[in-house]
């Protein structure tokens, strides 16, 4: 079944990018400028910062209307009723975050670029895939890189969405809606703007890309 909310622009927070003072003015532009989905992604902050940090972005979510996600860690997610988690191949198995989460909660899961681990992925209960790095990626330039025809052929043989990540900007993720992806995961090209009013401007842009498709 395809979660109709999984979809549109997709924001995730980068502590390299963001100041700790910045991370709600910074997150509530990207939502002002249309992002549907949100994402804390933050390796480096202390187990107290992050719970504190996600409930200040889950509280902001609920106040859009948008959908909330923390990245890799499904005990925070459930910690803070989020409204989801992402975990990669490395973070722990679906199977685990759906017991810490509960039914109704969004699994989200990396694929790279690989149809059969996406179709285990949605086997297990995953309630979508994300496929990339589609570009260069400032802020993973080491992630395996993927060809947008993993687009069409999820498309095909997957019914629940398809997120793209990777390096992604207005300039080329129309190509990747074109090829049926229902969500675009951006971290550099939103929030390396240096000021909220930017990172507006930079999530209208990408938003916008949805219009045209
Ligand atoms: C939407 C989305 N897609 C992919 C990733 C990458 O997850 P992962 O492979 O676990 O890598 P890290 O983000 O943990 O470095 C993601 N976070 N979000
Ligand atoms: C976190 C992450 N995961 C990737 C993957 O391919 O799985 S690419 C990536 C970084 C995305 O950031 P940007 O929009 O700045 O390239
Ligand atoms: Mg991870």
């Amino acid at each position: 079944m395809k979660h109709p909310a999984i979809h549109g622009l997709y924001a995730i927070t980068d502590p390299a990018l963001i100041r700790d003072r910045q991370l709600l003015p910074a997150a509530e532009a990207a939502l002002r400028g249309g992002a549907r989905l949100l994402q804390y992604r933050d390796k480096t902050a202390t187990p107290a910062q992050r719970r504190h940090r996600a409930a200040q972005l889950q509280a902001l979510c609920r106040q859009h209307d948008a959908l909330f996600l923390v990245n890799d860690d499904p005990a925070l997610a459930a910690d803070i009723d989020a409204d989801g988690v992402h975990i990669g191949q490395s973070d722990g198995g679906i199977a685990r975050a759906r017991r810490l989460l509960g039914p109704g909660k969004i699994i989200g899961v990396t694929c790279h670029s690989d149809l059969a681990l996406a179709e285990q992925a949605a086997a297990a209960g995953a309630d979508y895939v994300a496929f990339g790095r589609f570009f260069p990626s400032r802020t993973k330039p080491l992630a395996p890189p993927a060809d947008p025809v993993i687009l069409d052929q999820a498309r095909q043989q997957l019914t629940i969405p398809l997120v793209a990540i990777g390096g992604i900007n207005s300039d080329n993720g129309g190509q990747l809606l074109e090829r049926g992806a229902d969500a675009l995961a951006v971290i550099h090209a939103l929030f390396s703007a240096p000021a909220p009013d930017q990172v507006e401007r930079a999530a209208q842009q990408l938003s916008a890309l949805f219009n045209a498709v």
